[in-house]
């Protein structure tokens, strides 16, 4: 069975494929000093906790984080016998290489999202992941990822205004029932949730036109749900992209 990890800058996600479904889905802080025995310990408890029998063969790691690589790849080695696959590393060959500027590295997550994306939909799509960063990965008509766009994620967001303002507390994103905040709190959560619905709107319309071809656009990541409501920005939601792009690509690798 495949082991595939998901590092992101805020959570670290393993989730067991069995060559036909996910078993399971699990779900940790990323910290790059987390050791590997500590991610056996974590691992295996829940593995017994859900009564999942997986026989681990090989390993595929996604991570925006490289410092925690080194204990993902002790972990694999010391508990798995595997060597993993990294995407990022030239040893993970990628089904459609990515056309942008010479000498830019692109985040593995959207070259993950690219490939899962290609597969399920084929090309000409924008994929919109909320993440720490709210990533916008445009994928040609051949599967390539040919750029996108970089935001602050709406909790980042969240984090900055109490940081930065000594009155303004921390909130958490929820939809407000009005635009108009009657509160501090209510104020808030307006700003950043209908400024996130506005910022998709328009950088997805500005893509489209940009772009010059119909286009469809998948939401991604543990807030997309939340911009489901009301005004339709995506033509689906699919929180499973990034592990199915894992799989994709390990599959590519592997033959
Ligand atoms: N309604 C909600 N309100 C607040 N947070 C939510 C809500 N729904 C999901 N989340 C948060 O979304 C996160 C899951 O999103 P996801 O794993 O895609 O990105 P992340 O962990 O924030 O970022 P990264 O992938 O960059 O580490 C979880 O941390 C969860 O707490
Ligand atoms: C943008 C993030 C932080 C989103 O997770 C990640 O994809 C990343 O670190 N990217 C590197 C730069 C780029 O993708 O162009
Ligand atoms: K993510």
């Amino acid at each position: 069975m495949l082991l595939c990890i998901d590092c992101g800058n805020t959570n670290t996600v393993f989730s067991i494929w069995d060559g036909a479904r996910f078993l399971c889905t699990l779900r940790t802080s990323t910290h790059h000093a987390r050791t590997a025995d500590a991610y056996f310990t974590w691992y295996s408890t829940l593995v017994k906790h859900y009564g999942i029998d997986a026989d681990i063969t090989e390993v595929i790691i996604s991570s925006t984080v490289p410092r925690v690589v080194w204990n993902l790849r002790v972990f694999a080695d010391r508990f798995f016998g595997c060597r993993p696959l990294v995407v990022g590393k030239p040893e993970c060959r990628l089904p459609v290489a990515p056309r942008v500027d010479a000498g830019t590295t692109v985040g593995p997550d959207r070259l993950v999202n690219t490939a899962g994306g290609y597969d399920r939909h084929g090309g000409d799509l924008v994929i919109v992941d909320f993440g720490t960063a709210t990533t916008f990965d445009v994928v040609a008509v051949d599967g390539a990822y040919v750029g996108g766009v970089i935001a602050p994620g709406p909790n980042l967001s969240l984090e900055a205004l109490h940081m930065g303002a000594a009155a303004l507390p921390h909130v958490d994103i929820t939809q407000p029932e009005k635009v108009i905040g009657t509160n501090t709190v209510g104020c808030i959560q307006s700003g950043v949730f209908w400024g996130y619905v506005g910022l998709i709107h328009g950088i997805t319309e500005r893509i489209k036109a940009e772009y010059g071809r119909p286009m469809k656009v998948i939401g991604t990541g543990g807030l997309a749900p939340l911009f489901a409501t009301g005004e339709v920005l995506f033509d689906t939601i699919e929180d499973d992209l990034t592990m199915h792009g894992l799989t994709v690509i390990h599959r590519y690798n592997k033959g």
